[in-house]
């Protein structure tokens, strides 16, 4: 098998710099929420680039996108030890805004990982070329391992595929770590399933959450563009059953409507949720449900 160029890539950046739509235009559909308020990134995933040479897994830096002056001292350390753990840190700034305290405070953890880094001075397209230069050049000075500087337009496309040349010339040769046709490390029947359980939990009592398995059964893409998932809820008693359903199908409905909107902020596409709810008896002793809930059955293709 031919050599490929594979590695874990860093995005560091403070808020709102433009990591996510720098992800969705490098892997060329919305994986990531983008949002111009900053920090509505939850539960970031980590998003997998692949082509015919290389493989390019984009890792989150926990906490560095949190404020960075309420960032305590483990937290620092913590992004400090994330960054030491991948082949080259991203940093990301965004030339609008000029070099700014919190872009000092992010070079500074940068710089203490000892990380390779790469600079991209994003939002060129607004920003006037003399102002984007200074940032870049700041940038540079700040940072101790850095290797170049990059001007992009994460927004528009400008640049980004140049860098994403010289990220791969920086990677080592390695293997290719995940399938070539996943973009997403976290299985999505996953993270549905997940999705479906906070809601029953926080929209029902004690016993029944406890009692509750979600066994997602079927995703499959229509062809009008909606992510069509089916999901199993599994209780024990028909009382619970009742309970999961209520009046008029009004909880079940309203658990539905919840996940669905999770689901869909996470998958950035439209989804119909069907949910069945199914009494099993004793379904914990019934391991063929919960090998399902961790093995996953199937994800998207
Ligand atoms: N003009 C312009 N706007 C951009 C560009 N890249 C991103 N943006 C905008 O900047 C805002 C923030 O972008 P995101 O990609 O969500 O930023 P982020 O760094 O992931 O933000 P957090 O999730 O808060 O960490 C959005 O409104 C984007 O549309 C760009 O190249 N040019």
């Amino acid at each position: 098998m031919m050599n490929i160029k594979s590695g874990f890539v860093a995005l560091a950046g403070k808020p709102n710099v433009g990591k996510s739509t720098f992800i969705n235009t490098v892997l060329g559909r919305k994986v990531v929420i983008v949002s111009d308020k900053p920090q509505t990134t939850r539960n970031r995933i980590n998003c997998i680039y692949t082509d015919k040479d290389a493989q390019i897994v984009f890792v989150d830096t926990p906490g560095i996108h949190k404020p960075l002056h309420r960032l305590g001292e483990y937290m620092v350390r913590a992004a400090v030890q994330a960054l030491k753990g991948v082949d080259i840190v991203l940093f990301m700034l965004d030339a609008a805004d000029g070099f700014t305290k919190t872009d000092e405070q992010v070079a500074k953890i940068v710089n203490e990982s000892r990380t390779k880094t790469i600079i991209a001075v994003n939002k060129i397209d607004v920003a006037g070329e003399e102002k984007a230069k200074s940032v870049g050049e700041l940038a540079k000075s700040m940072v101790e391992n850095a290797v170049s500087v990059h001007y992009i337009s994460a927004l528009k496309g400008i640049g980004v595929f140049e860098l994403l040349d010289r990220i791969k010339e920086e990677l080592p040769e390695g293997p290719q770590y995940y399938p070539e046709d996943m973009i997403t490390d976290r299985p999505l029947s996953f993270m549905a399933a997940e999705i479906i359980r906070e809601k029953i939990f926080h929209l029902t009592r004690q016993e029944v959450p406890h009692s509750t398995a979600v066994v997602i059964e079927e995703i499959k893409d229509r062809p009008n563009g909606v992510l069509y998932i089916r999901a199993n809820i599994y209780v024990e008693r028909d009382s619970q059953k009742g309970i999961l359903i209520g009046k008029n199908g009004s909880m079940i409905k309203k658990i539905g409507t919840l996940a669905r909107e999770e689901i869909e902020f996470l998958v950035g596409r439209k989804v119909f949720l069907d949910l069945n709810v199914k009494v099993k008896e004793k379904w914990r002793e019934k391991d063929f449900i919960i090998l399902q809930e961790i093995g996953l059955k199937h994800d998207i293709e």
